[in-house]
């Protein structure tokens, strides 16, 4: 078996235990930093339907993705498949043999058994930044590249309600197992994602939010939607969403952000609402 990576694991917490929670602990248990260090590849091994979440942020040399030991397995991609979003400058994932030249926020999706998979910058002294999604899979779907301009692209709310946003579907297009993914771009002026909110506990979620400014921040909510708490979000940090949570945000700017899901369906469509005057 190849040498192990480091990485973390963050248990699956309850709502009653999330309730009771302060910021230390909610930040602990749900929040994820220092994804891109250069020269470094960093996973987080969630137990929320077992996705993994990740970055790899390659200089010099080529980085390559291992197997952890929660996995089981010989490597990474043996009983999983994998979604790759890049957020940084040009860079190149390569999945056994074949090269995947992937450009700022374009994705590429890697189907179950596809082989081993290292990642490059195109310039060391300006990274890429590759966005790592895994989840348990037990189909082979053909690894796919899916450039931003290609996603499919949603037009939500308005200027008015301050949740004027595009959404960008990477998967629409393709057959995954359970990932589900796509980028949201908030327009300028706008600072709501998510709002109204939704749950669906049938996928957990989590969110990379990204192309903020160093002193933003976005206030990110969770919890069952009656007994709501917050965690303070700087640039290209991850959240993780229960199922049972809500996941919205406002920010002191606009921005960006990656959601992905993983879990029972991968119907996009699936939520359940919830109104702005059930929150607590
Ligand atoms: O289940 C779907 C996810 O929560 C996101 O797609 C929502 C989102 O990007 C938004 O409304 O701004
Ligand atoms: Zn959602």
């Amino acid at each position: 078996m190849a040498e192990p990576l480091d990485y973390t694991s963050r248990y699956a917490i309850d709502p009653q235990n999330a309730a009771a929670m302060g910021t230390d602990e909610l930040r602990a248990n749900f929040h994820i930093a220092d994804l891109f260090q250069p020269g470094e590849i960093s996973l987080t091994y969630t137990h929320y339907d077992r996705m993994v979440v990740g970055g790899a942020t390659p200089t010099d040399a080529a980085l390559e993705l291992k197997a952890v030991k929660s996995m089981g397995t010989k490597s990474f991609l043996d009983r999983r498949e994998m979604i790759v979003v890049n957020v940084g400058a040009s860079g190149i994932v390569t999945v056994g043999d074949e090269a995947y030249p992937l450009e700022t926020r374009d994705m590429l999706y890697i189907g179950l058994g596809a082989g081993d998979v290292a990642f490059t910058s195109a310039n060391a002294a300006s990274p890429a930044k590759f966005y790592i999604l895994s989840a348990p899979a037990h189909h082979a779907y053909p690894t796919r590249t899916i450039r931003i301009g290609d996603a499919k692209r949603l037009d939500l709310g308005s200027q008015q309600t301050s949740n004027e946003r595009s959404i960008f579907q990477f998967t629409n297009s393709i057959e995954t197992c359970q990932l589900v993914a796509g980028m949201t771009q908030l327009a300028p002026g706008s600072v709501w994602n998510t709002m109204p909110a939704h749950v669906h506990d049938r996928r957990m979620e989590v969110y990379l939010y990204f192309d903020l400014a160093d002193t933003a921040r976005v206030f990110h909510f969770l919890g069952e939607p009656d007994e709501t708490r917050h965690i303070v979000m700087k640039n290209e940090e991850a959240v993780l969403s229960p199922p049972w949570s809500i996941h919205s945000g406002a920010g002191t700017s606009n921005y960006a952000f990656i959601w992905a899901m993983a879990g029972d369906n991968v119907d996009y469509t699936d939520v359940d609402p919830v109104a702005v005057e059930d929150l607590r």
